[in-house]
């Protein structure tokens, strides 16, 4: 279970997250969503500490994650992986390479960097990319691949890293709604085959609604909404969006192509 007591985030005189406390039990898949500049990013980036907490606790499982350092913050952010909107690959490398680099921590930073790796962990690595669907591009390089593709083999990375927690910070917001439903349907699988909490910030309404067990609605840094999609009506999202609120809806009515399919069959696949 994931605890926030209080946390807040200021940036000089900009406090983009005001005092939170919630708590996200194991295994939950959250939206967080919000008009531009609500505090969603900056939420979802002091999980994982890529943005130092201003004030406030943070605990995991009990343990104080702001108070983490050096070796012990390092296997924190192995534990939480995350996925970026633009999915932070190296074009140059292969798709198999940019994988395996989700490996760093559990492999040590030497020998990674000398590009030394087990068939073992080789081995992880493919049977990531198949749980994408991916597999079959494992030593093509990264920068012929499409965004859905691309966002496939981050998440590919992300799972290597065998985390607890994955955070997803607009992970389909570069994308076409066919490769955002693709993206999204594999975030969904992952954390209904693994039990994996899933928390991803999200600026499509509907995705949120239809993908997430439950919705975080921020404005001005302040979480203003906290329930089951059910629960998030119309009128509380208009609330929530405010003068964004018909941008968020008919983007809504746009992706109607985005209903999620039935959760993928676990693998069954041995690469030996
Ligand atoms: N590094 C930073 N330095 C100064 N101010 C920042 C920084 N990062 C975010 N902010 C400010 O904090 C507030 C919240 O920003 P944040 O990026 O968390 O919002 P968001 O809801 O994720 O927006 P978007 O959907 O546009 O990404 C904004 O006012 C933003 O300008």
């Amino acid at each position: 279970m994931l605890e926030f007591k209080g946390l807040t985030k200021q940036f000089n005189s900009t406090v983009a997250v005001k005092p939170a406390t919630f708590t996200i039990p194991d295994g939950q898949m959250v939206g967080i969503i919000g008009r531009s500049g609500a505090g969603k990013s900056t939420l979802l980036r002091m999980i994982n500490r890529l943005n130092e907490p201003s004030g406030g606790q943070m605990l995991f499982q009990k343990r104080d994650i702001t108070a983490l350092k050096g070796r012990d913050l390092r296997q924190w952010r192995n534990e939480c992986a995350m996925v970026f909107q633009q999915f932070n690959l190296v074009g140059r490398l292969n798709v198999i390479t940019n994988v395996m680099s989700g490996r760093l921590f559990h492999h040590g930073f030497a020998t990674s960097m000398l590009g030394v790796f087990s068939a073992k962990e080789r081995a992880f690595a493919i049977r990531a990319l198949d749980r994408l669907g991916m597999a079959h591009v494992a030593l093509q390089q990264t920068d012929t691949l499409s965004g859905g593709q691309m966002q496939r083999v981050a998440i590919a990375r992300a799972l290597v890293q065998e985390p607890r927690v994955m955070l997803a910070d607009e992970p389909i917001a570069s994308l076409d709604p066919l490769n955002a439903k693709v993206v999204m349907d594999a975030l969904r699988a992952i954390n209904q085959e693994d039990g994996l909490t899933v928390i991803c910030n999200l600026h499509t309404l509907d995705t949120a609604r239809q993908y997430c067990d439950r919705i975080i609605g921020m404005q001005d840094g302040v979480i203003v909404f906290d329930g089951t999609p059910k629960e998030l009506t119309d009128k509380a999202a208009r609330d929530i969006y405010g003068a964004e609120a018909e941008e968020a809806f008919s983007e809504a009515m746009t992706s109607t192509a985005l209903k999620p399919s039935a959760p993928a069959q676990p693998e069954v696949r041995v690469v030996n």
